[in-house]
């Protein structure tokens, strides 16, 4: 045998260079810490968290949300759990300062939840921000700047030395219009080295010193340090590392609560969070779905699922997943991604046959296990294969689990059978119907519906009534004497009575039916010429539901001649079950 040398180009993996300018970026360069311990580190816990939807998520809309839509917004989040909420940029528009007004002003704001606002360190922002905090029994204020070298030269035009500046004179005068405005407002106070991860960590963590020198924390009187990845500039390890490094050599360690901010410009947002999390920090900040500037805030959603998904109580409630999702694309008139982790339409979906076999036998493996043990399957410790949780958990349904289009085997179709209506095909009749859908979506092409799916299987096993349909059957058996059976069937819509004997009433019919096709082809009737002998293969039954009154599904595997087919009868009894899917199974060849 000669093997032909498939190499196509001189280099080991065919690839070549892509021609994109890629001299112009240079690769990051991360914090030195080479005695990290966060690798070694469990999340065991949720964090505490702060929703900025109606901040960072709202600057970031096409359409900011109207106050209605803010209030609906603030109402879920409420209702989700949190317990910190960042309700707006108050300085930016009247419609922030407003919406938190009406909050204030109509006693919109739980006992257990702190809102905060967010301003720049500019004297006439502050005060107007403090303004709008006026009356409230308590609040944060979230005051930013950016100690990024970009920053200081390009945008702001100042040296280290007055970027630090800008931020303890404004935490002055945050301290200043609270004491002078707040009145008995328990007010607490939040900064942020805006674009923490392009920062020098040592010169953010001199910065967040110096505001803390300013501020004071203390037990009961926390200063929350938020390390934004306002980009997001490497790989989350980097991330991390920043963290830990803050984390360890940050005074007062004990009285400032160290938060995460990520954004998601390389679209590891959720990973760096988990990982800045095992490193020391002890808040998280983030949107629903991953709304916020660019590629969004981390997702709030994902983040707390992720933590359900391990055993951990994210102390949010996800529960019916579906009206926060709608909620939310309502609020933001913006659409969640169909594969959106957790929430998406197709997220706890399988199309393609593999996956829909190894679902079925997973669910059923949980079915088995809940009877044995007599409790209900949703007592039992979930796993299934490709389904990180239970979708019932998030309020979702199994029926939505499988769909079918032509990349679903037999799994799929036997599922949604068994599923939509209690019928469990034996394996052979599962190949067997899984052919016939199959040759349907390979025309039609798309997705086949559990009610098409249904319509099909009745029409391909249960609708036919030519040539053969049941009209009556009498039985009766003796011990140890073969069963004799007679029946009244419409033959091509002629009433006629058929007589059968045989090892039971299945054997009987079969009797009856080729005594029929013998006596017709020796009248010399053309009809019957080619109408080969029917002998039964394989039988199978269920009861489709406990009772006396219930329903049995009787399926029949019979050789027709030289063709081999299933047949599917359904009756109140079993006999006659047994001879409708004979006859389904003859009418079929
Ligand atoms: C990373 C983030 O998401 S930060 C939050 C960003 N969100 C928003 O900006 C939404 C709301 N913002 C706004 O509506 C407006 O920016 C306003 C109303 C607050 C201010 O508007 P303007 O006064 O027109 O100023 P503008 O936003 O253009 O700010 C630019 C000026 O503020 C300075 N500045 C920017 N950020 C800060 C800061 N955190 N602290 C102090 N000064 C700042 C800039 O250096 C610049 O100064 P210059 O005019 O002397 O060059
Ligand atoms: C104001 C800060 C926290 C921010 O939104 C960011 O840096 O992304």
């Amino acid at each position: 045998m000669t093997i032909k040398n498939t190499d196509l180009g001189n280099t080991s993996n065919h690839q070549k260079s892509s021609g994109m300018p890629v001299g112009r970026y240079t690769p990051f360069v991360p914090v030195d810490v080479p005695d990290r311990t966060w690798p070694a580190k469990k999340i065991t816990a949720a964090p505490r968290w702060l929703s900025t939807d109606l901040r960072d998520g709202n600057q970031a809309l096409i359409d900011p949300m109207t106050p209605a839509r803010k209030l609906t917004m603030f109402e879920l989040l409420v209702k989700m759990g949190y317990k910190e909420i960042e309700v707006g940029f108050p300085s930016a528009s009247a419609f922030d300062f407003d919406f938190v007004r009406k909050l204030v002003e109509e006693d919109r704001i739980p006992d257990d939840v702190q809102i905060s606002v967010l301003t720049q360190a500019r004297e006439d922002l502050i005060e107007r921000t403090v303004q709008s905090l006026v009356g409230a029994d308590r609040a944060t204020i979230h005051l930013y700047n950016a100690t990024a070298p970009l920053f200081q030269r390009v945008v702001f035009g100042v040296t280290p030395d007055e970027c630090r500046n800008i931020a303890t004179r404004g935490t002055e005068m945050v301290m200043k219009y609270a004491e002078e405005l707040l009145g008995d407002c328990a007010f607490g106070y939040q900064y942020s080295p805006e674009i923490f991860t392009q920062s020098n960590t040592d010169f953010a963590l001199d910065v967040c010193e110096a505001v803390s020198d300013v501020w004071q924390p203390e037990p009961g009187r926390e200063i929350i340090l938020n390390l934004p990845a306002t980009v997001e500039m490497s790989t989350p390890n980097t991330y991390a590392d920043q963290i830990e490094y803050f984390s360890r050599g940050l005074t007062r360690r004990e009285v400032s609560a160290i938060s995460l901010h990520p954004h998601n410009d390389r679209g590891t947002a959720v990973a760096a969070t988990e990982l800045g999390l095992m490193a020391g920090a002890d808040r998280v900040e983030g949107c629903l779905f991953g709304h916020g500037e660019r590629t969004g805030n981390v997702d709030l959603v994902t983040l707390g699922m992720n933590l359900f998904s391990q055993g951990i109580d994210p102390q949010i409630s996800f529960s019916d997943i579906d009206e926060v999702r709608r909620t939310v694309e309502y609020c933001t008139n913006l659409p969640v991604h169909p594969r959106h982790p957790y929430a998406g339409d197709l997220v706890y979906t399988a199309f393609s046959g593999s996956h829909q076999d190894a679902i079925k036998k997973g669910l059923e493996d949980l079915e088995r296990q809940a009877a044995e043990r007599g409790i209900s399957v949703r007592d039992i410790e979930w796993e299934a294969p490709y389904l990180p949780i239970d979708p019932k958990d998030v309020g979702r349904t199994y029926e939505a689990v499988i769909r079918v289009n032509s990349q679903s085997g037999k799994g799929g179709v036997a599922y949604i059978l068994k599923a939509e209506h209690k019928l469990d095909l034996p394996r052979r009749a599962q190949i067997e119907f899984s052919r016939v859908v199959q040759e349907r979506t390979d025309v039609e092409g798309g997705e086949m519906s559990p009610d098409v799916i249904w319509d099909v299987f009745r029409s391909e096993y249960l609708d036919r009534k030519t040539p053969l349909e049941l009209n009556s059957v009498h039985t009766s058996s003796a011990a140890g004497e073969r069963d004799q059976l007679s029946v009244n069937v419409h033959v091509d819509g002629e009433l006629r009575a058929l007589d059968g004997s045989g090892n039971g009433p299945i054997a009987a019919f079969v009797d009856a039916i080729n005594r029929l096709v013998a006596d017709e082809q020796a009248a010399g009737n053309p009809v019957y010429e080619t109408r080969g002998d029917v002998r039964v293969l394989d039988y199978a039954e269920h009861a489709l539901s406990a009772g006396g009154d219930a329903i049995a599904a009787a399926y029949v595997e019979c050789a027709v001649g030289d063709q081999v087919l299933w047949g599917v009868g359904l009756d109140a009894n079993i006999v006659t079950a047994s001879l409708k899917a004979v006859i389904s199974a003859i009418n079929r060849a």
